[in-house]
């Protein structure tokens, strides 16, 4: 049985991307969110977020009549939830939006519809799903009563694109498919064949939510291991990235990249889940979460330290000296602020430097309004010229491209190792 509307819920970095895959397959897709204008900017043929390729996709799809964007759900074949799920309080998964969807689409749920999860979502959360659906429409059969034979099929099938690579990765990758039933399986595996290269994986919807919190945390760990190296060297007077490459050349060792901390949407949170679920037993997934949200803390001070070297040098005021700050996204050549560490650095040497504080970030136009005011978005070139300490936060490619020459006798705090 095919799929005559496909409906995403909730269209930002994931939904968006996924919504224009299946559209660009000559599916009628319907999206969904609660923001208007988001709404409207897709409607238009344009996006509201930057990931490379997506623009002409959504272009194409909207103007190819096959993508529209609404701000309530409509009766649909099969929904895709791609709503946020932050945590809250003491890192407690949000399940807000998630249960807002669900009772979004509930009132036009038809029988046979599929119905999908995608958000990062604790271990029980489709079963919870389901049971939120159940609650509003009680003239309909889900898995959980009635198994293979449920009027609805629901599944978990978590994303694992990599922003930045979100269109090449959305359609290549494998796709852990997490049916409530098999029958649930199937048709969602079934969905996904239509833009899908990679393979569809099935398990069941309790694994396949730990998959996608696994995966995260396998690499939050490992880069907390890289950022644990880069303290014990600064300690030691050892050149971490020299010593990780060196490391590296051994067969089996294969160490991640320190930075000034872990940020974005994901690896920053998704550990959580597991940790909130599981306190007494993820002792080093949550010690990973220390150690990486305690870096930025760390970068600050050896900005605090060059700051008193070019003072103590140069024989100047606090209030005379500049610092320009380089990257303001959580990773490079994106535009993406969210739960980022040099975002986090920046406001607080904003509230720390008593001089002039300069921000680059070629990826966006107008300073986040938390650091309006307190600093001044510039380029790279006028930053190189009127800085007195550079602090390099982010390893976008514009800076990668810095000239040698200029950086030489400079006062620099580089927390990527790329201006060595
Ligand atoms: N961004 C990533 O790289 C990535 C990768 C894999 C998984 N995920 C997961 O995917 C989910 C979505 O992440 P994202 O980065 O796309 O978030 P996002 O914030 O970019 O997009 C979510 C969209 O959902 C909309 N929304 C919120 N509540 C809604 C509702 N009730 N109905 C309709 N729309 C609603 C928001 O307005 C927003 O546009 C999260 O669970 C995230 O953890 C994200
Ligand atoms: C398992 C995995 O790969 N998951 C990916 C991840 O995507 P992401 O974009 O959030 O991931 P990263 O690129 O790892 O960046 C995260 C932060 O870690 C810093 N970092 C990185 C590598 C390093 O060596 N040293 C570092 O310091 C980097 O600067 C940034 O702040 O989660 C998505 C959502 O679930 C997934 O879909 C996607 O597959």
């Amino acid at each position: 049985m095919s799929f005559n509307i496909i409906s995403v819920i909730g269209l930002g970095y994931i939904g968006l991307p996924t919504a224009a895959a299946f559209a660009s397959r000559q599916q009628r897709v319907v999206g969904v969110d609660v923001n208007e204008n988001a709404v409207a900017t897709i409607n238009r043929g344009e996006i509201h977020i930057v990931e490379p390729e997506l623009d002409c996709v959504v272009k194409a799809a909207v103007e190819g009549g096959w993508l529209s964007a609404r701000t309530t759900p409509v009766e649909a074949d099969a929904y895709l939830i791609a709503v946020p799920t932050p945590f809250k309080g003491d890192h407690e998964p949000d399940m807000a939006y998630v249960k807002a969807a669900a009772e979004a689409i509930a009132p036009v749920l038809k029988k046979g519809a599929l119905v999908i999860l995608e958000s990062t979502s604790p271990v029980g959360a489709t079963e919870q799903m389901a049971g939120w659906l159940a609650a509003l429409r009680d003239d309909l059969t889900f898995p959980q009563q009635a198994g293979e034979a449920a009027d609805i099929n629901i599944a978990y099938c978590p994303e694992r694109v990599l922003p930045g690579k979100v269109m090449a990765e959305l359609i290549q990758n494998d796709r852990v498919i997490g049916g409530m039933t098999p029958v649930c399986s199937a048709r969602a595996s079934e969905l996904y064949s239509i833009f899908l290269k990679g393979e569809c994986v099935v398990t069941n919807a309790r694994t396949a939510e730990m998959c996608k919190l696994t995966e995260n945390s396998f690499r939050d760990v490992n880069i907390a291991f890289a950022n644990e190296l880069s303290l014990i060297c600064a300690t030691q007077g050892i050149n971490v990235w020299e010593l990780i490459r060196l490391a590296n050349r051994h067969p089996r060792v294969n160490i991640l990249q320190p930075g000034p901390g872990v940020g974005g949407h994901c690896i920053a949170v998704d550990p959580w889940f597991i940790v909130a679920q599981n306190p007494q037993q993820a002792r080093l997934i949550r010690t990973a979460r220390d150690v990486n949200d305690s870096k930025p803390g760390w970068v600050i001070d050896r900005v605090k330290a060059a700051v008193a070297d070019c003072l103590a040098d140069s024989g100047k005021r606090a209030e005379e000296l500049t610092l320009a700050c380089f990257g303001l996204a959580f990773k490079p050549d994106i535009d993406d602020l969210r739960e980022s560490p040099s975002m986090s650095i920046v406001s607080e040497l904003a509230q720390w430097h008593r001089g002039e504080l300069l921000a680059v970030e070629p990826n966006i136009h107008t300073l986040p309004q938390k650091l309006q005011g307190r600093c001044t978005l510039t380029d790279v070139q006028d930053a190189l010229s009127r800085a007195d300490i550079l602090v390099l936060l982010v390893d976008h490619c514009q800076f990668k491209a810095i000239d040698g020459a200029r950086l030489v006798q400079r006062y620099i705090v580089d927390t990527r190792g790329v201006w060595r």
